[in-house]
């Protein structure tokens, strides 16, 4: 990977999304645009500035004070995450807004929130293909214009993120408001590339320096440390280990950091998109379990709802505890911080060694129903990985995403599969495609299975 060699096999592709965050530019990689890196950083930092400081006006002279980011998958949920995590270093002034779903009630409900003098689009999409996108994006364009009316003031209100340079300026994005990425930047792989704009304006563009340099940190010590000190080979091997030789199915990420709120949400795609693959790269059916089921969500809420089924339950979840030492909120004099991080303590430890029908007998009395003790038993040996790190900042934010992403590309490794590429999401897309041109009567519906076909008859019904 960092040499630049083509390992993602099935679409002849480096995979250099470590190169984005290179600063130092050490690199001896002669792939197409490893040289326009820098230049393409500069381009963000300049524009990011000009907006924060209210330089760059909109079509009226006002300053942007709201920026929408339109962008699904990998164009989305990495800035999401990320405006999220470092929430506390944002600028309170500028609104950040993603649209990413389909349905028009994302971006209707996205503009009631706008007014067209003062809002920024960022349409960020690696192929500016995807359909989801371009139709977010050519709705939020006619809804401009309804107020703005001149098709010259875009170059004002819509900026692009994409790979494909003349597919956005057939969408009228002039080509100095586009900022490049390149194909070896991979979707789940492209916060740190100009997918990483809306980053950039919410909290800076030292800040989003400080993020990349953070992940270059990690990047240094994946490659430098010996295998048994290596922090993403020992995730990996343990996930390997309970995945393939204890048959755990599923992963859970517990951050308890209310800013990490987003995080699982993110690695679903970083790294079920990843490794969710049934063939090796020389295109044999695995017979062992590859990438894990997913999941998460910020503590405590998830000690309310689902630990019961982590501590009882009857299937193995390895988990992951991440937290910072200090809050960036001391609230209440630190005790909110206390008592999140003692449930952060007592959850592995709970899950590690759980409690004996003994313990419980001495707890109810050894006269108690025989039930009852017995539903209070934890039997424990349920395995845990525990991060603690100082503080949420943009480089410890920064380490840890690339922590994840380099223990998905060992696991990816040791299995055999590509971790970079995603064919397993084209079938639906090419279905849905098909459908659509079928919608408008019941004698177009054609070639269905009787379940699919009674549903779209359905809707063709009773649709208003
Ligand atoms: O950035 P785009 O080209 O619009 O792609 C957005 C997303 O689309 C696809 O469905 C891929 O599976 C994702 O990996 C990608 O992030």
């Amino acid at each position: 990977m960092f040499k630049g060699e083509h390992i993602n096999t099935s679409e002849d592709r480096a995979v250099l999304h470590v190169a984005l965050r290179n600063l130092d530019q050490h690199f001896t990689i002669s792939e197409p645009g490893v040289d326009e890196v820098a230049s393409v950083l500069e381009h963000m930092r300049v524009f990011s500035d000009s907006v924060r400081s209210g330089e760059w006006k909109g079509y009226t002279g006002k300053a942007i004070d709201t920026i929408v980011n339109i962008g699904i998958g990998g164009s989305d949920l990495g800035p999401v995450m990320v405006t999220e995590a470092l929430k506390y270093y944002s600028k309170r002034d500028l609104k950040a807004y993603f649209v990413s779903n389909i349905d028009g009630t994302h971006i209707a409900e996205t503009v009631r929130e706008c007014n067209p003098e003062t809002t920024l689009f960022i349409i960020a999409s690696k192929t500016f293909t995807t359909q989801e996108t371009i139709t977010n994006a050519t709705t939020a364009k006619e809804w401009f214009l309804k107020t703005a009316g001149d098709q010259a003031h875009v170059a004002k209100h819509f900026v692009a993120l994409s790979t494909n340079t003349q597919a956005v300026t057939a969408f009228g994005i002039a080509e100095e408001n586009m900022f490049q990425f390149w194909d070896w930047v991979g979707g789940r792989y492209s916060l740190w590339s100009a997918i990483g704009l809306s980053i950039a304006l919410v909290i800076g563009f030292e800040n989003f320096k400080a993020l990349l340099e953070g992940a270059h940190e990690m990047d240094k010590h994946f490659t430098s440390a010996p295998l048994e000190n290596n922090l993403p080979v020992i995730m990996a091997v343990l996930g390997i280990w309970y995945g393939d030789f204890y048959g755990a199915q599923t992963h859970v990420l517990l951050p308890y950091d209310q800013y990490m709120h987003k995080f699982a949400d993110y690695f679903q795609q970083g790294d079920m998109e990843s490794n969710g693959k049934f063939v090796t790269k020389d295109g044999r059916r695995v017979n062992y379990q590859t990438g894990p089921i997913l999941w998460g969500a910020a503590g405590t809420n998830g000690q309310h709802s689902f630990y019961q089924l982590l501590h009882q339950g009857t299937k193995l979840i390895p988990a992951d505890f991440l937290a910072p030492a200090n809050s960036l909120n001391a609230v209440g004099g630190d005790k909110h911080h206390r008592i999140l991080l003692s449930n952060y303590f007592a959850q592995p430890e709970a899950l590690a060694f759980g409690k004996t029908e003994e313990e419980v007998k001495k707890e109810v009395g050894a006269n108690a129903p025989q039930a009852l003790v017995k539903s209070k038993v934890f039997e424990g040996n349920k395995p845990s990985n525990s991060i603690l790190f100082p503080k949420m900042t943009p480089s410890t934010l920064g380490a840890l995403i690339a922590l994840y992403e380099h223990k998905i590309f060992v696991q990816g490794t040791v299995w055999g599969i590509n971790s970079f590429d995603q064919m397993g999401v084209e079938l639906g897309k090419v279905l849905a495609k098909n459908i659509l041109a079928q919608l408008g009567s019941p004698s177009d519906v054609k070639g269905h299975d009787s379940s699919t076909t009674g549903l779209i008859h359905y809707y063709q019904k009773h649709r208003a």
